[in-house]
């Protein structure tokens, strides 16, 4: 029976009973993490009491209600939901506003509900989300050794310093450990034990990412296939899960300028569970937040596709920043899947459909390929921002 499916209210009664219990039986003051702490670990023991019991269960299969919520007062980003079920049902309106909100903000909710893959991508996202906060509360020596300095160039483990000791966390997990494209980078027990986890979710997140990429030929009139066949699980690329960690800290506009950034690759698949990701407003150039929605993800588009379409797909402005307050005393987990053109894919205009109506400029555009793009704007010399009208370096 599946861990932690949505269809009655059995677990949100359990919840409520363990929550209720607690509520009353704990008395000692806590801070929001330690609180967070221990609804968690009421969710697991939650889920292994209706494990064990044979329960068959519902919703809630998110957790975001066990943090503080996000202000009703502040604005938000106009992210348009899509519907996945929708698009694997091919639905012409459905479609339309995916690929309008591709070419408008670059950024959208997908809505996972009655989709059997949505709901294994939530319910997975859920168990990955436990997962990264373990990874992250491992030893300082023991991350170190799967540093990024040790294992890879671009994957492995990275953390920034703050000025009271703490760190702002990074794992990146590339794909092709996952799909045996390759032997496995050294990762830590907790990473290996959690394996099947891992790879189930990077296979969900591809279908997803899949069929995305099938109604962006359509619309974009390419011959089927073509974004495809750039874009195939079994061959190496730089696609990879990545948890993040930011911990309690007070605003910076110096980190915040820093932190600004379009994904370099194709499609990203976003959860989080607090606010603190902003996004750059096409028109207004404001800076606005997007409020996590549970059973959503965040979808949004990265540099390769504006570089395929020569302009036409837009991959947004964006960053991290503290949440908004309450949120704000709260160590911030996200857990990103980042897909990417296979590593020998030239990135450069495609030809076909509306690509060939694009006007083409005078200014002889990088061609390099998905793998040098990645390395040369993660770590060397092309760090900035890349729009439809080229890269803006950060100095
Ligand atoms: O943490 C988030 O909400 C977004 C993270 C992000 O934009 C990234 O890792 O590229
Ligand atoms: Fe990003």
């Amino acid at each position: 029976m599946p861990l932690f499916p949505r269809s009655s209210g059995s677990f949100e009664y359990f919840h409520f009973q363990l929550l209720h219990r607690y509520d009353y039986t704990l008395t000692a003051p806590m801070n929001e993490t330690e609180k967070t702490e221990i609804n968690s670990t009421i969710v697991l023991l939650t889920r292994a009491i209706v494990d064990t019991l044979g329960i068959v269960v519902m919703a809630p299969a998110t957790t975001h209600h066990l943090y503080p919520p996000f202000p009703a007062n502040i604005p938000t980003a106009p992210l348009v939901s899509v519907s996945l079920a929708k698009l694997e049902a091919s639905d012409g309106k459905e479609s339309q506003a995916f690929f309008d909100s591709c070419k408008s903000l670059g950024f959208f909710y997908l809505d996972t509900s009655n989709s059997p893959l949505g709901d294994a991508l939530v319910s997975e996202a859920e168990q990955l989300h436990e997962l990264q906060k373990e990874f992250f509360r491992l030893a300082h020596e023991e991350k170190e050794d799967y540093a990024r300095e040790r294992v890879d160039p671009f994957f492995g483990y990275r953390h920034g310093k703050l000025s009271d000791g703490q760190r702002n966390e990074t794992y990146n997990m590339r794909k092709d450990d996952f799909v045996g494209n390759c032997d496995a980078l050294p990762h830590p027990d907790l990473i290996k034990d959690n394996w099947p986890l891992l790879q189930s979710y990077v296979r969900h997140c591809r279908s997803v990412i899949d069929l995305m990429i099938t109604h962006l030929e359509v619309h974009l009139q390419l011959p089927i296939g073509t974004l495809a066949g750039l874009h195939r699980i079994n061959e190496r690329s730089g696609d990879h899960i990545r948890f993040n960690q930011r911990a309690v800290q007070p605003y910076s506009e110096g980190d915040a300028k820093e932190g600004e950034h379009t994904d370099f690759g194709t499609l990203t698949i976003l959860f989080n569970w607090l606010g603190g990701l902003q996004i750059r407003h096409p028109e207004t150039g404001e800076w606005i937040f997007v409020k996590p929605v549970p059973g959503h993800a965040i979808v949004n588009l990265g540099d390769s596709l504006v570089k395929f379409t020569a302009g036409i797909l837009r991959s947004n402005v964006h960053r991290v920043v503290v949440p908004p307050a309450p949120q704000d005393q709260i160590a911030r987990n996200s857990l990103v899947y980042f897909s990417r053109p296979e590593d020998v894919v030239v990135l450069r205009r495609l030809k076909g459909g509306l690509i060939d109506e694009q006007p083409r400029s005078d200014v002889p555009e990088l061609e390099m390929t998905s793998q040098e793009w990645i390395q040369r704007r993660s770590l060397g010399d092309l760090k900035g921002v890349y729009t439809h009208k080229g890269l803006e370096l950060r100095p």
